[in-house]
């Protein structure tokens, strides 16, 4: 057994890293409870922190402070860095969210073929004018979609194409609802939906196709 250098899986010697396999393995908690639980706030401390950093108006000098604040808690990370599948960044599949700041925290329930659920995005998502960026909107329904699959029985997949249409500005910091589903499924193909909700507006929806991973296939 050796470790693929670059995303520090654990491979046998000479061969291929099986993403199949890698995201079969994330299906459970990466670490204890209080663990996950004390992961969790600081992901949404952080989220938190985005969002009302993109939305002040700060000075020089306050922005110099950030910054070597920023920088000491960096260097203090450096030294805890993991391979991909020990790092507990969105691994956290147990959990709202799962542990990630990248888009705001969601649920949907395990084993369903469609789920609704609330959402909101703070200002750290703001394209311009106070609507939520077109690519933030596109990057939650791929996670949704994926998550959706991931949390159904079928075998783990990725994204092959997804289509977003945009059709009413999403307003920020306000309680959205998504729906997603998984339509039909042809063989390893599934093709999946989604809507985004405010209110009785539609803001976005999209449509995709996931590709069931082969055993081994990276
Ligand atoms: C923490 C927990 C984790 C879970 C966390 C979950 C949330 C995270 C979600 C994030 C998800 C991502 O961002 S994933 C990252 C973004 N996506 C990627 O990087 C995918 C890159 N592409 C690929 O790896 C590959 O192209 C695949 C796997 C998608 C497909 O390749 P393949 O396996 O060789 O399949 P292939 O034979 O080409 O195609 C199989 C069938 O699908 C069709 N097909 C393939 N691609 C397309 C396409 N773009 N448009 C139309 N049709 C297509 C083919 O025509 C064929 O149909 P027929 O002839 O059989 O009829």
């Amino acid at each position: 057994m050796s470790t693929d250098q670059q995303t520090g899986h654990a491979t046998e010697a000479g061969a291929p890293f099986d993403g199949r396999a890698a995201i079969e393995a994330l299906m459970v908690a990466p670490g204890p409870p209080a663990l996950g639980s004390a992961y969790q706030a600081m992901t949404e401390e952080l989220r938190g922190f985005l969002d009302v950093l993109a939305g002040a108006a700060i000075d020089t000098e306050h922005a110099a402070r950030l910054r070597a604040q920023l920088a000491q808690m960096t260097s203090r990370l450096r030294g805890l860095e993991v391979g991909e599948p020990q790092r507990l960044w969105g691994h956290w599949t147990d959990r709202p969210g799962r542990g990630q700041a990248l888009i705001p925290s969601y649920d949907v329930p395990k084993g369903s073929l469609e789920a609704s659920a609330t959402v909101t995005f703070g200002r750290f998502h703001v394209g311009e004018n106070m609507a939520v960026h077109g690519g933030a909107i596109s990057m939650l329904f791929d996670d949704l979609l994926g998550w959706l699959l991931a949390r159904s029985d079928l075998p783990p997949s990725r994204t092959a194409f997804l289509t977003t249409n945009f059709r009413a500005v999403t307003p920020v910091g306000v309680e959205l609802t998504v729906h997603a589903r998984i339509t039909h499924v042809e063989g390893r193909k599934r093709f999946l939906a989604a809507e985004l909700r405010h209110g009785d507006t539609v803001c976005a929806d999209a449509e995709g196709l996931w590709v069931e991973l082969r055993p081994g296939q990276p």
